[in-house]
């Protein structure tokens, strides 16, 4: 089974599926172990490894590699540039910056790595990436126009733009760390135009309640990264963000 196969799979059943964002570069492999172990436990459904920086040396590899010896959840790779690839994983997410002023994160950075990804045979998933307001790092990094959160129907277009290339998963980020996750308001009107193609919604998402919301209004998969990263107890954390966005499913 490839791994959309596996997510539409989880969508299919469950309403939602959550996927752990672990950046390489944040911390020690053995630590990104910990959180992916203890994630799993807590119910989340795959693992996303990247960053909007690089890692640095052997970094990538070492900690997909090590991931992927203790986890039985699929690794999904999201680079932020080609050094995010690794062939420690089993799939990379083929995104592009759709909102960015620079052509190498719509086009140019996928090039790069488009040979090097044929040569591994690794499954790829076509993706829109769309930077909201505020945007954080990746909004810097990706010189993305970021997307007016009063302004729904602007993110519903560009969706649409990527879902008319071929594009079978949306992403809808409002930025590592955001103060609060993506309004309801703006997650519907996406999900609307999109219908049956995959929306993932993250940024800011730190607890049950915001990922029920997230999820009611129309999210297929929620991210979350920093609160994970940041928690004291991170089964029981994840197990609330997963119990959540069940529960915003039913709703
Ligand atoms: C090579 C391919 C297929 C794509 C790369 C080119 C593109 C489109 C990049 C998008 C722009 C970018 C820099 C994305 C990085 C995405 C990312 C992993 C963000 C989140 O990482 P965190 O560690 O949560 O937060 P930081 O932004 O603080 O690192
Ligand atoms: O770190 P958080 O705020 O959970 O964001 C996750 C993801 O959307 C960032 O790319
Ligand atoms: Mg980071």
């Amino acid at each position: 089974m490839t791994v959309e196969e596996y997510l539409s799979e989880i969508i299919q059943k469950e309403g939602i599926a959550h996927v752990t964002l672990i950046d390489p570069a944040s911390q020690k492999p053995e630590e990104a172990v910990r959180l992916a172990t203890e994630a799993v436990a807590g119910g989340t459904n795959a693992i996303m490894l990247g960053g909007s920086t690089d890692a640095g040396g052997q970094l990538l590899d070492l900690t997909a590699k090590m991931i992927k010896e203790n986890v039985s959840v699929p690794i999904i790779l999201f680079p932020g540039s080609t050094s995010g690839f690794t062939t420690n994983a089993d799939c990379v997410l083929f995104m592009s910056l759709l909102n960015s002023r620079d052509p190498h994160y719509i086009v140019g950075n996928q090039m790069l790595g488009a040979l090097t990804l044929y040569k591994t045979g690794m499954e790829s998933i076509p993706m829109a990436y769309l930077v909201c307001e505020p945007g954080g790092t990746v909004g810097w990094v990706g010189d993305a126009k970021l997307l007016p959160r009063a302004k729904p129907e602007l993110a519903a277009a560009y969706a649409l733009t990527g879902k008319y290339y071929g594009m079978r998963y949306t992403y809808l980020e409002a930025g590592s760390g955001a103060d609060s996750p993506l309004p309801p308001e703006m997650i519907g009107t996406v999900k609307h135009v999109l219908k049956d193609s995959v929306l993932i919604v993250g940024g800011g998402i730190r607890d049950g309640k915001a990922a029920a919301i997230c999820a009611k209004a129309g999210a297929d998969i929620i991210v979350t990264g920093t609160a994970i990263e940041k928690a004291d107890d991170v089964k029981a954390l994840t197990a609330e963000i997963v119990m959540g966005a069940k529960m915003g499913k039913k709703a």
